[in-house]
């Protein structure tokens, strides 16, 4: 295993950051921890990266305990934190310069790795890493999180804030990482992300709800849910919410996601309630679960 948790639990003061958490990653796997804002993430990430020592329970990485081996786990795993990993001041050259000294290579050593990313953003090397776009940053903090030479590579959010066009690039640079070998975790609140992945955790309040591929998590959701759309749809959340089969009701880009309580299920008879209520131009059609549904469904 490339890397192993077992029964990790990290709190801050009250804050139970981590409960019992327990997962393994398979060498040359990309494997990632969706889940929202504070679920987290980054506390397990800065414990696999050995920045943080969990209260109890044990991890490795690449085969090398994260408390003892801390040392020599530093220099095997690749890093890109959610923020602050890139000096500002230093120009995109001299960051990544920076981080290969650190490790004492060059950027010669290990360019073959980094070519396909850092030539998209050679022309800008001149510059500071304060002044560069988005995901002209991202790509710098994983040249810089490669130069190295990693065996595991430690995504934090990757692509938060980053343009659509960037994030698809980025995930195919990913694919090509892992063709090298190299193990990905990555995390992303991202739901069209989590389906890049070989596997996917869903991580909640410091706990995981459920870990496989993710086709096998969306095939795991057995309710049939339906798109519905009307003329106000803030007040068809809130007439489905009152419904009384209702049992899940939240907004899913142009549509409501909607799952009802019953077996059998009375299109008709809902068609009938909404149009009493006031409201117009209602669509009611069966929807195919999603990766997002499962974990709406699971975080209930
Ligand atoms: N240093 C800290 N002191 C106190 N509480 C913390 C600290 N770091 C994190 N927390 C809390 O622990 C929980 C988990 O945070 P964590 O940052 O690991 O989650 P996350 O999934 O990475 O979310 P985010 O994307 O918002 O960082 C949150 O409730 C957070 O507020």
């Amino acid at each position: 295993m490339s890397i192993s948790v077992s029964h990790i639990n990290k709190s801050y003061k009250d804050i139970r950051a981590l409960q019992d958490v327990s997962f393994e990653v398979k060498k040359g796997e990309i494997f990632g921890l969706i889940g929202p804002d504070g679920a987290g993430k980054t506390t397990l990430f800065r414990i696999l990266a050995t920045l943080l020592i969990a209260d109890s329970g044990q991890a490795s990485v690449a085969g090398h305990d994260v408390v003892k081996d801390y040392k020599t786990i530093r220099n095997c795993v690749g890093y890109m934190p959610g923020k602050f990993s890139l000096y500002q001041d230093l120009t995109v050259e001299e960051n990544l310069e920076f981080f290969a000294t650190i490790f004492k290579t060059t950027i010669k050593e290990n360019y073959h790795l980094i070519e396909d990313i850092y030539k998209q953003i050679e022309p800008f090397k001149t510059r500071r890493a304060g002044k560069l776009s988005g995901g002209m940053k991202q790509k710098l903090a994983l040249c810089c999180a490669l130069i190295h030479k990693p065996e595991v590579l430690f995504l934090d959010e990757p692509t938060t804030g980053v343009d659509p066009v960037s994030r698809k690039e980025f995930w195919d640079m990913l694919k090509r990482l892992q063709q090298k070998g190299i193990t990905i975790l990555v995390s992303t609140p991202y739901m069209d992300e989590a389906s890049l992945c070989d596997r996917i955790a869903f991580i909640q309040d410091g706990k995981i709800l459920e870990i496989d591929s993710p086709e096998a998590i969306v095939k795991h959701f057995t309710k049939t849910i339906y798109n519905l759309s009307a003329n106000n749809m803030y007040k068809l959340i809130e007439s489905l919410k009152t419904y009384e089969h209702a049992h899940s009701v939240y907004p899913f880009g142009e549509f409501v996601h909607y799952t009802d309580t019953r077996d059998v299920f009375d299109i008709d008879e809902l068609q009938h309630y909404l149009k009493n209520i006031g409201l117009n131009d209602i669509t009611i059609e069966i929807a195919k679960p999603t990766i997002e549904d499962t974990f709406m469904a699971l975080a209930k």
